[in-house]
């Protein structure tokens, strides 16, 4: 069996009285490219700190590699590529020399392919990195991050600042770092149509904890939203399988639910003598359902995700 690439059990951390993780179990194996999705403040950026072995956990278990995160060797570091939402560069240096100062760190420095992706990123080589605009400080971060060539990347929204363009260049050069099978990602996003271009599984999270993980078309096939408009008042105790969020009118009820079967539809139609409809939800409607409040008030339906 392989080593997974990412492994937590229990994980929590907490900030004075405030739980941002609560329990936090992910399993990602190699190959695997995950998008980590949630609100503002959901604990993403917590989250891949306490795996880098940045934050200390609070209480449970993370391990990077098969190493535990907190203790992680200089050998299991050269291995891991990331780039954090406050990624520090160094403002006097060149952006060549910022390239050529950070490969001297690593062994395995890929010149040539840092060269690549500095002319493909149109970043100008001369140009002191303190006077970059925040998309190009942005583009020369993820560039360090691949440059000695990492099994594992962590990248914390890596293309907020970019162009339409430039994030498109980016997923390019992901998708390339993902055709060795065994290099794996996890990258924290808003951006659903981002996902959809190149994720493979897709951990959401909600209240501190992982609320699903599994492969994107799964989440996709199986995430569908019922309307359901009964003969009478739907009980107290009106509960549906799998549900993500419930909205109650009386005798009308809206439901998500994250893993819809073939028979679900004639089984709530019998039990509550209803009309079911059934309704295909497009991924930024997925994530939405899954960040709202699980009963959320239902005149708040215009709210977004980020
Ligand atoms: N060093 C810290 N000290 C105190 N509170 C912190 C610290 N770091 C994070 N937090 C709190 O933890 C919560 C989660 O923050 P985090 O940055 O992990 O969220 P996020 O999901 O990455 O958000 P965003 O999408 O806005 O980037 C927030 O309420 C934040 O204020």
């Amino acid at each position: 069996m392989k080593t997974p690439a990412i492994q937590t059990d229990m994980l929590s951390r907490s900030f004075d009285k405030e739980k941002v993780l609560r329990g936090i179990d992910l399993t990602i194996e190699p190959g695997q490219v995950v998008g980590l999705v949630g609100t503002n403040a959901a604990g993403k950026t917590t989250l891949i700190k306490c795996l880098l072995g940045l934050l200390k956990a609070t209480s449970g278990k993370c391990r990077l590699l098969g190493e535990d995160s907190w203790n992680l060797s200089a050998k299991a570091k050269t291995r891991i590529g990331y780039v954090s939402q406050d990624f520090e560069l160094i403002p006097w240096m060149t952006v060549q020399g910022m390239c050529d100062y950070t490969g001297a760190f690593y062994e395995l420095w890929n010149t040539q392919h840092v060269t690549r992706l500095i002319t493909e990123w149109n970043l100008p080589p001369d140009k002191r990195v303190g006077t970059l605009s925040v998309g190009q400080r942005q583009k020369l971060a993820v560039i360090l991050a691949l440059g000695h060539s990492p099994e594992l990347l962590l990248l914390d929204e890596p293309v907020a600042s970019l162009d339409p363009y430039a994030r498109r260049q980016f997923l390019e050069s992901l998708i390339q770092f993902t055709e060795t099978e065994e290099n794996t990602v996890l990258f924290s996003t808003h951006i659903t149509s981002d996902l959809e271009r190149i994720a493979s599984h897709v951990a959401i999270l909600r209240e501190g904890q992982i609320a699903w993980y599994g492969p994107l078309d799964t989440l996709k096939e199986g995430c569908k939203r019922l309307r359901i408009q009964s003969r009478k008042t739907l009980p107290h105790d009106f509960v549906v399988p799998t549900a993500i969020r419930y909205e109650m009118h009386g005798t009308h009820a809206v439901v998500s639910v994250a893993e819809m079967d073939d028979h679900l539809q004639q089984t709530l139609a019998e039990k509550y003598d209803a009309n079911v409809q059934v309704e295909d939800l497009n991924l930024e409607e997925i994530f939405l359902e899954w960040t709202r409040d699980p009963h959320s008030d239902p005149s708040s339906s215009a709210e977004v995700l980020s």
